[in-house]
């Protein structure tokens, strides 16, 4: 049956991007597992997963019951808040990190001030997004939905797959219009849709070289380099060349994100906040069977990355020695 659509498509930013639908399929239909068993993105529909948090957690409910401390708030000039690792900022072996510049500020804020500077924002303002773990500092009432999310399903489809242990769940609250930009984990991920509609966009692992990760040494290390507001095809000639998937979320809808796949992930312009919470699972233990799987080859190419800056000290000679390791030779 079709689905009543409460968004428009002008909602949505518009990329220069030719992208397919994810699958929607419900939580009992076993193409599910199919899918996820070959690490492939799809949308879980019709589950309990997530299901007290969907009946309960509206802002005003958060803003009552989510704990009276500081949570983690990032600002940002954009729209973009595109994740930096601030460790890698300061290694005296990377001058890239030294003279970084960080695209976001992070700060603590009492879930009412978040609130309250969200329903104040302006244009010119710093756009917010509070990301923060679920730990014990959410209230009684947060903690009483989420124990009652459907563990029993998670828990199967973890086993099922050979997955690693839950690392976190983070609770992700985020103005209307803002947008994650394109990188991949190293982690599985059941992402859950609480509130409002979130567009996400995927890339198979196999797009590394259309989306022109950073340097593994470099802050923004995992994250695409191209900007897709305004692709730079001179610097990332292939990124014409990504197939991409796509899907808009709806409260309930749980998106698996497969280890290692790309995804960008923006709140709906003019669709007011939205509330989403992730499941991140460490990676099962891997066996090398050939061919190998191309998430376990961009595995292989970091623990070079890794390794060559290891010896070499200084990351500006990497790029020089990889190029007469591989030109004329490998090429
Ligand atoms: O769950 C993940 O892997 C993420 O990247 C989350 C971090 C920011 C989130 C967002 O919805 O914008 C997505
Ligand atoms: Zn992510």
């Amino acid at each position: 049956m079709c689905e009543e659509k409460h968004w428009e498509s002008d909602q949505l930013r518009r990329y220069d991007l030719d992208l397919k639908q994810i699958p929607r399929l419900r939580y009992n239909d076993p193409k599910v597992d199919e899918l996820i068993g070959q690490n492939k993105p799809v949308v879980i529909t019709d589950s309990n997963i997530i299901k007290t948090a969907q009946e309960n957690w509206t802002p005003e409910y958060l803003e009552h019951n989510l704990g009276n401390v500081g949570h983690n708030v990032f600002l940002s000039k954009t729209h973009k808040f595109k994740y930096f690792d601030r460790t890698k900022m300061l290694s005296r072996s990377n001058p890239q990190g030294i003279d970084f510049v960080p695209p976001t500020k992070e700060t603590k804020l009492k879930i009412g001030e978040f609130m309250k500077k969200l329903k104040e924002w302006k244009p010119g303002n710093d756009r917010l997004y509070l990301q923060q773990p679920l730990n014990d500092t959410v209230g009684p009432s947060l903690v009483r939905d989420f124990v009652r999310f459907d563990w029993e399903y998670v828990g199967q489809k973890q086993n099922k797959h050979n997955w690693g242990p839950l690392t976190s769940n983070l609770l992700l609250i985020s103005q209307e219009g803002n947008v994650t930009p394109c990188h991949y984990d190293e982690q599985q991920n059941f992402f859950g849709q609480v509130y409002g509609y979130k567009r996400c966009i995927l890339f198979p692992p196999s797009d590394f070289e259309c989306l022109y990760p950073h340097p593994v040494h470099h802050p923004h290390d995992r994250q695409s380099m191209v900007d897709f507001d305004c692709p730079d095809y001179t610097r990332f000639p292939k990124f014409k060349n990504a197939k991409g998937f796509e899907t808009v979320l709806k409260p309930g809808d749980v998106l698996y994100i497969p280890i290692y796949w790309w995804h960008h992930v923006e709140s709906l312009m003019k669709g007011g906040p939205t509330i989403s919470v992730n499941f991140w699972y460490k990676g099962g233990p891997t066996s090398l069977e050939y061919p190998l799987k191309d998430h376990q080859k961009i595995a292989i190419t970091r623990n070079v990355e890794k390794m060559l800056l290891e010896v070499l000290q200084d990351p500006r000679e990497v790029g020089p020695l990889l190029r007469s390791m591989v030109m004329g030779r490998y090429t």
